[in-house]
Parts: C-alpha cells; sequence; structure tokens
C-alpha cells in the first residue's frame, strides 16, 4: 500500500532504516530529493524567467542547495537565499559546500511575475513560527503571483497537524516517500497546493517496518477484501436489514434520506421506525422503504426479536433527550452477533447528530454502554460542535491535532469515530485511523450528514467491519459529492453514489 501517512517522527525512522541498510546514506537520500524536486521545476516551469531558492537551516535547506546546484548546472538563473546556521558537518553543510552559487540573505529577496520560488526553509523539523523575513518572501510571492515550490511542506505547516505558523501558499509540494498528515489535515492541507511524492530510494519494505497506522483515506484500504460482494444467490435479508429511527411528525426528512442511502449503498431491505404521531407523513414519503411504528422500548425490543435487523442509525433529525438515550441505551444491550461461516459481524449501530447531542450531560453513560464486552460495534459521526459536546476536554487541546482527537475519542468511547469536515479523520478504538482527501464544498449542507450515515449503516449491514464501513462510507459520500459539483442538495446525494459503488464494484476484477 501507498496510502500510508508518515508522521514527521515515522518518516526520520524510515530514513534512519533506509540508511542503515544502505546503499544510500543522509546525503544520498538527499541528493534524490533534490533531483527530484530540480526535475519537477524543470519540467513544470520551463521559461521561468528566474528561479529564487530559499534555504533554511536543516535538511530542508540541504535540499534546497542540491536543486539550487542541479538547476544552476541546467542553465537557469538561480539565485540562492538563506537564513539561521547550519550544524558543521551536517548533510545540510556538505550540500551547501557542493554548490558554489553566492549566497544572499533572505532579507532582501523579492521575486518578480515571470519567476519561481523554491521554498526549502523548513519541513520535517519545524520548531517555531516563521520569520518575518520568510513571511515577507511568502507575501510578496502571492502578491505577484509567483508559484512556489515547497520541498516536503510548505515552510510553516506542521508535517502532524496540519497547522500552521505563518506559511508559503504553495502551488506543489513535493514531498518524499509518503505525504504526512499534515498534507492533508487543515489548514495545511490549504496551502500545499498539488502534492507530489517522490521516491527517492526508501523501499516499500523499509515503510513496512514501521507498522503504521495512519492512511489516506483511498479504496486500496477498503475495496479488495472488505467491500461488500454481492453473492448471485443473494436473499434480500442476507444483504443486510438497516433500520433508521425518525423523528417526530415535523423532522421526518432526515431519517427518510438516511434511509434512502442506506438502500442504494446495497442493504437488502430499509425499515423507517417511526413514531406513530409521524407514522402518516412518513408513510406518504416512502416507496421501497419498510415503515414501522415504534414509540417505545418495548416497540424496538419486539422489533429486534422479530427481524434481527443488522444496522441502525440513530440520530438524524429525531429529538434530543431522554428518549434518544434510552432508545441508544437499548440497542447497546444487544449483544454482538458474529457469523463464523462468513466472517463478518452482523450488526452495527451508527450514531448520528441528535443521537449524539443527547449524551451530552452524561457521555460516560454511553462510553459505558459501548464498552461493555459483547456491545455491538459503533460508529458516530460526529461534526466539529457534536464532537465538542461528547468529548469537551479532548476538544479543547490545543497541542494534539485532530488526528490525535479521534484517536483519543475513540479508544474513550470504544467507537470508531468519523470526526467530520473539511478533513473528516476516521479512527478507530483499536488506533488505525485515515484522513479522508476527496471531499468538496458542496458537500457542507443541510442533510448532507443524515445521507453519509445512511450509507455507512449500508455497509456494516452487508458485514463490512466498522473501520473498513466508515471510511468507504465517507469515501463515497465525498466523491458522489464531488462529482455531482454545485447545486447538489442532501436528496441528491443518494443516488448519485450510484455511479460512484458502479466504478468501484468494476474496477475490482475479483468483486465482479
Ligand atoms: N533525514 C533525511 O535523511 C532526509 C531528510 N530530508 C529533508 O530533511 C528535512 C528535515 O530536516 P531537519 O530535520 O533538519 O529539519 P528542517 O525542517 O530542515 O528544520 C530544522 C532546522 O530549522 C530550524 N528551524 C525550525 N523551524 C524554524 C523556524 N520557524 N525559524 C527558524 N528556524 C527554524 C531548526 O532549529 P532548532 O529547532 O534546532 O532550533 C533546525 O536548525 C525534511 O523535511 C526533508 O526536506 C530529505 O533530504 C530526504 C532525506
Ligand atoms: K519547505
Amino acid at each position: 500500500m501507498r496510502n500510508e501517512l508518515l508522521s514527521p517522527a515515522e518518516m526520520a525512522e524510515a530514513d534512519r532504516l533506509a540508511i542503515a541498510a544502505g546503499p544510500l546514506d543522509g546525503y544520498g537520500l538527499m541528493q534524490r530529493a533534490g533531483e527530484a524536486v530540480a526535475a519537477m521545476v524543470l519540467a513544470r516551469y520551463p521559461a521561468a524567467k528566474k528561479v529564487h531558492v530559499l534555504c533554511g537551516p536543516g535538511n530542508n535547506g540541504g535540499d534546497g542547495y542540491v536543486v539550487a546546484r542541479l538547476l544552476a548546472e541546467a542553465g537557469v538563473d538561480v539565485e540562492l537565499w538563506a537564513e539561521g546556521k547550519q550544524k558543521p558537518g551536517s548533510d545540510a553543510a556538505l550540500a551547501s559546500e557542493a554548490c558554489n552559487l553566492p549566497v544572499n540573505h533572505i532579507g532582501h529577496c523579492y521575486p518578480e511575475a515571470g519567476d519561481v520560488v523554491v521554498d526549502a526553509l523548513y519541513g520535517a523539523g519545524l520548531s517555531k513560527d516563521i520569520s518575518q523575513h520568510a513571511l515577507a518572501v511568502s507575501g510578496v510571492s502571492s502578491a505577484e503571483r509567483v508559484p512556489v515550490i515547497s520541498i516536503d511542506l510548505p515552510s510553516g505547516v506542521s508535517g502532524e497537524t496540519g497547522q500552521m505558523r505563518g506559511h508559503f501558499d504553495a502551488a506543489v509540494t513535493v514531498t518524499f516517500a509518503r505525504k504526512k498528515p499534515g498534507h492533508l489535515l487543515m489548514p495545511g492541507r490549504r496551502v500545499c497546493g498539488e502534492i507530489i511524492v517522490a521516491d527517492i530510494g526508501i523501499p516499500d519494505s523499509i515503510i513496512d517496518q514501521l507498522k503504521i497506522t495512519t492512511f489516506e483515506n483511498t479504496p486500496d484500504l477498503w475495496l479488495r477484501w472488505y467491500f461488500p460482494r454481492t453473492a448471485i444467490d443473494a436473499h434480500k435479508y442476507k444483504r443486510g436489514h438497516v433500520a433508521v429511527f425518525s423523528g417526530g411528525s415535523s423532522a421526518t426528512g432526515a431519517a427518510r434520506l438516511s434511509a434512502l442511502a442506506a438502500a442504494r449503498t446495497g442493504a437488502g431491505a430499509v425499515t423507517v421506525l417511526s413514531p406513530g404521531n409521524a407514522m402518516q407523513v412518513n408513510a406518504a414519503h416512502l416507496t421501497s422503504i419498510m415503515l414501522r411504528k415504534a414509540d417505545t422500548i418495548e416497540d424496538i425490543a419486539e422489533y429486534l426479536a422479530e427481524r434481527q435487523p443488522s444496522a441502525f442509525v440513530l440520530g438524524p433529525g429525531f429529538g434530543i433527550g431522554e428518549r434518544a438515550r434510552a432508545f441508544a441505551l437499548r440497542l447497546l444491550q444487544q449483544n454482538r452477533v458474529y457469523d463464523y461461516d462468513r466472517g463478518i459481524e452482523l450488526w452495527g449501530i451508527v450514531l448520528d447528530a441528535d443521537g449524539l447531542t443527547s449524551f451530552r450531560d452524561n457521555p460516560d453513560t454511553l462510553f459505558e454502554a459501548s464498552h461493555r464486552a459483547l456491545a455491538p460495534p459503533l460508529v458516530f459521526t460526529p461534526h466539529e460542535g457534536e464532537f465538542a459536546r461528547l468529548f469537551p476536554d479532548i476538544a479543547r487541546s490545543k497541542k494534539q491535532s485532530k488526528l490525535a482527537k479521534a484517536r483519543a475519542a475513540a479508544q474513550r468511547a470504544n467507537a470508531v469515530i468519523v470526526y467530520k469536515g473539511a478533513d473528516t479523520v476516521i479512527a478507530a478504538p483499536d488506533g488505525h485511523a485515515a484522513i479522508n482527501a476527496n471531499g468538496a464544498p458542496w458537500l457542507a449542507t443541510a442533510g448532507s450528514g443524515d445521507v453519509l450515515a445512511g450509507i455507512i449503516a449500508g455497509l456494516l449491514a452487508q458485514g463490512m467491519p466498522p473501520f473498513k464501513a466508515a471510511c468507504a462510507g465517507v469515501w463515497i459520500h465525498a466523491e458522489a459529492g464531488r462529482r455531482f459539483g454545485p447545486g447538489m442538495i442532501a436528496e441528491d446525494l443518494p443516488l448519485a453514489i450510484v455511479p460512484v459503488l458502479h466504478e468501484l464494484i468494476e474496477n475490482q476484477p475479483d468483486l465482479r
């Protein structure tokens, strides 16, 4: 897999292992890094009037000296600008010695329209805010529309968290071996431009040794082994039965959106569980989706015994309060069911929106229930506000990245957490996590989250493991929204996922 995301510490470990295994030493890796960037600059900007290379004191700057030397050798007009003191004898010092160009202080750098800037100030070793001089060059570059090529990361962006300490706005970021979380987490992602991952000679076998648990959410993560295969003899209930709880008579649309999405995702049967006072309005709007009255805990118990549904959605439009808490805790009393023949978990619960907010005053009652040994798999789908209500202390942390927060929450809740946003993070209680990157702004529309909850439930119902179902659901939902484009409303989404599903299945020969 090439979708692992390496933290700066993991990347340093990969470098260390690669150097120990040979044949390249640190200086050799730096040459390869510089070659990749120089080749990219030559290919993309053959008509650049001048290339300004900004070098910091560490190895990011070292890469910059290699780029400057190679571009000058290729006949490009190169000017070198530096700040900070190099460590004598470091790879960066060797790279600067090998580069014979004059070095100017960065405070005098004024790029002009038609030039290109190579930003080799700070990468993995960023440890403080970037200087006023660096910020000034960044500002002039933006004002003059001078493209910035950032090495490893736009200087000022943390590779670990995506947080920024001043920044460059890159047109292209060239990173090495694998992407880093900071390339995908906001706000860093916004300033990376196009991200190119260059091979500098660190083999996959070295990355494998690191046992990475953070990934970019791409189909590689879940399509081949885990995506539901519709068996030829599939009976509708074998393809899973999803139940979605509806709100009262004036708030039923959200549940129907979830229900429709679950059905489109391939669940064989879907039922809306409705309060008595909303039966009529739900009945007026449902056709293939079934409807059943569920006002009380007894109604739910009866339904569970009779129909053995395989996934629930509780929360969209449901209403905040005691009823939501009681229903959620009742579902959590059911034991998980494992189908040993098919090797799949038979059911799970997606808790969204009001289903989460209802526990804001006493989240521990929810977490105690979810930690019971036989409790069914749980997926929470909070946006930022809901996350803060359920995990206030984690949400407040200034130090932790969104990735770390989602992981901490997943452990505490013993649930898969889908921490939504432009950079949705999916985290499992066992520490596995993925960052989604195929979203689009049009997904931020009312009802979009209800559809996502339904897609995930549809996948859970078909036996997909909860973390994989959540990852696949987020990706499919985002892909459908991205392809639909401007003008999309949530009602469009359940149908828009269909071509995405077709393509996923067609692209996997062993899934046909
Ligand atoms: N390892 C390898 O084999 C390979 C690594 N490669 C490359 O190395 C890069 C990582 O190199 P690195 O670890 O030297 O860190 P780097 O980002 O250059 O910064 C550290 C220096 O900057 C300083 N500093 C930090 N922030 C600052 C600020 N805001 N303002 C001012 N100063 C600041 C910091 O100071 P200190 O924290 O020590 O006070 C220290 O002196 C990586 O991104 C990739 O490009 C490739 O060549 C492939 C092979
Ligand atoms: K940089």
